[in-house]
């Protein structure tokens, strides 16, 4: 990496990280940018239906889209909603116009590519559960948390309890003995507790989208811990790769401490993805100039 280029990305904290980043600058075509959605692109905020993407964030990624080999956003929420979410407000761009996104939603189950989304039909121990979860939240004495019904999964949030923690605690043991009475997975995350199908997770998605574009370096970055599978795919793959974590106060210890280059939530992975669109924009005009 030259001195200009290093004096525009960030430095990566590991030699992983910094061969990683070697690699995507010196061959943009073959690497492949997954990002999370909420908490990475999207600023985490109380409601869930509230959510929507960093507003710059379409910009920088519909830039650095015609420079890499590809742009994968990998998400827990449904696909249609990542899209949905990451629309414009204003007269900007939103996600539907980075070229050649693809959107992997349901940790991989569905996938959102070119306006279609594909979506294989949800297991019925997701409808068991939904019929049954409001009666146990009721015999828990839980009465203020909030239930996000994903179509292939629930989702059951604590962050505008009264209190959070202690209202998440309580209802690990019951919703794990729910999900497994019904053939179904928990997924941990911020102030949420996820009853999902299994089989699919953000490593399976990552390593299979790898594989389907031929990548020859990857970049994941993401904010909890669902994102571990993810990072463990960069490193399996054998790619040159940078696991990037989005911080925040409520970053888990294990994504920071297993991230090639630490960013400050969304602006900070704003700034990456600006910062590499600047880089790589050079070595267009150098080549092409
Ligand atoms: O894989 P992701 O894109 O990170 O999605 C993970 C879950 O994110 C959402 O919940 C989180 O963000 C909410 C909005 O900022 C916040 O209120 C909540 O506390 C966070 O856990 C989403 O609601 C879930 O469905 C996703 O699975």
């Amino acid at each position: 990496m030259t001195d200009e280029v290093a004096s525009v990305l960030p430095p990566a904290r590991t030699a992983a990280g910094a061969v990683g980043l070697d690699a995507i600058v010196s061959d943009p075509s073959g690497a492949v940018i997954g990002l999370d959605f909420d908490g990475t692109l999207s600023p985490i905020v109380p409601d869930p239906a509230s959510a929507r993407v960093h507003p710059e964030a379409p910009g920088v990624l519909a830039e650095l889209g015609p420079m890499v080999g590809a742009i994968v956003v990998l998400t827990g929420r449904p696909a249609a909603v990542a899209i949905e979410y990451g629309a414009s407000p204003g007269p900007g761009p939103g996600l539907t116009d980075v070229p050649g996104l693809v959107v992997l939603g349901q940790y991989g189950a569905e996938r959102w590519e070119a306006g279609e989304v594909t979506s294989p039909p949800p297991p019925r121990g997701v409808d068991a559960v939904r019929g049954a979860l409001p009666g146990v939240l009721l015999s828990l004495g839980v009465r203020d948390a909030y239930i996000e019904d994903k179509g292939r999964a629930l989702a059951v949030h604590t962050r505008r309890s009264a209190d959070p923690d202690a209202t998440l605690g309580a209802l690990r043991g019951p919703l794990a003995r729910l999900a497994r009475e019904h053939g179904l997975t928990v997924e941990p995350g911020k102030m949420v507790i996820e009853l999902r199908p299994p089989g699919v997770d953000k490593g399976h998605a990552l390593r299979a989208f790898l594989a389907e574009r031929g990548a020859r370096s990857v970049l994941f970055a993401g904010d909890d811990l669902g994102d571990l599978a993810a990072y463990n795919a960069v490193r399996e793959s054998g790619l040159p790769g940078v696991t990037v974590c989005s911080r925040s106060h409520e970053t888990a210890p294990e994504l920071a401490d297993r991230a090639d280059l630490i960013v400050e939530g969304p602006d900070g992975v704003v700034a990456l993805l600006r910062a590499l669109t600047r880089v790589l924009g050079k070595g267009q005009a150098a080549q092409y100039g």
